[in-house]
């Protein structure tokens, strides 16, 4: 059984919703990212968003795209680089469904197959691609599928009929973006959100997740009362940013690491 659908199981017998968090793989270095992944975990995380850092990432706000610019000014982080992550963080010991996030293009440049032959049996159960619309995305769902691996649609509060169409095929869950613009720590959301998840609640039985703006416990918890899981990446990127010079030394690493944990507990609750 593919570990999002398993977390996805066992979250609804304890009745609980899945944190999820996202991070810029590289941010500030790869080694670091194992560091941080484990600290999820040990925080409580339920899954996990590895975010592939790229150069014009015209979903994301000011933080993710400066994270993305630190990573980057390590030099290049390759998809290559993103899954070595996931498979030094499972050597670690860490257990969490890992959901790789990138951009279109990356994998695009990297070539279909040879992707899906990087991916394939490295602990890798979820895919994100926010810029592949849902008419060109047959081919990459068919290959993720025959290897256990959910694409995971993004549907935006517009229309419901193309709502409806993107959650009637989703594997994995359907991610249900709060707010219409980019990603950022928000206080209000799309007017007509708790009516928009009712519908994408109404047009699928696979799990849904909400994301975008989230960064506060009250605001989990007031997603938790429609969703299955909540997606966290700015507040959390935020928070990686403001302990960076911690992180990057080794006498302070460790003091870094527990100011994140403490911030993802505290989401968590
Ligand atoms: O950062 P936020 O507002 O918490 O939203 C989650 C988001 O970071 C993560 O899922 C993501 C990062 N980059 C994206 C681009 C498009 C859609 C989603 C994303």
């Amino acid at each position: 059984m593919n570990a999002i659908d398993a977390a996805f199981q066992r979250l609804r017998e304890e009745g609980r919703t899945a944190l999820i968090p996202f991070l810029t793989i590289g941010d500030p270095d790869l080694d670091t990212s194992v560091d941080i992944i484990k600290t999820l975990e040990e925080a409580g995380a339920d899954m996990v968003e590895l975010g592939v850092p790229y150069s014009d990432p015209l979903a994301d706000g000011p933080v993710i795209q400066r994270a993305s610019e630190r990573a980057l000014s390590n030099g290049r982080v390759t998809l290559a680089d993103v899954v070595h992550v996931a498979e030094n963080a499972r050597q670690a010991g860490v257990k969490l469904p890992f959901i790789l996030f990138s951009y279109y293009n990356p994998i695009l440049q990297y070539g279909l197959d040879r992707f899906f032959e990087l991916v394939t049996a490295k602990g890798i159960s979820g895919l994100i691609i926010p810029d592949l619309p849902i008419e060109e995305d047959v081919e990459l769902r068919a290959m993720a599928e025959a290897v256990d691996i959910h694409l995971i649609p993004l549907v935006a509060p517009t229309s419901n009929d193309r709502v409806k169409r993107i959650a009637s095929k989703a594997r994995g869950f359907v991610y249900c973006v709060s707010s219409l613009g980019v990603t950022g720590v928000r206080s209000d959301f799309h007017a007509g959100i708790d009516e928009f998840l009712s519908t994408v609640r109404g047009a699928t039985s696979t799990p849904i997740a909400v994301g975008f703006g989230i960064s506060s416990r009250e605001q989990v918890e007031r997603f938790g009362k429609q969703a299955d899981g909540v997606i966290v990446g700015s507040a959390i990127v935020r928070k990686i940013e403001e302990v960076v010079q911690l992180l990057q030394a080794a006498e302070t690493k460790r003091q870094g690491l527990d100011q994140i944990r403490a911030f993802v507990q505290e989401l968590r609750g």
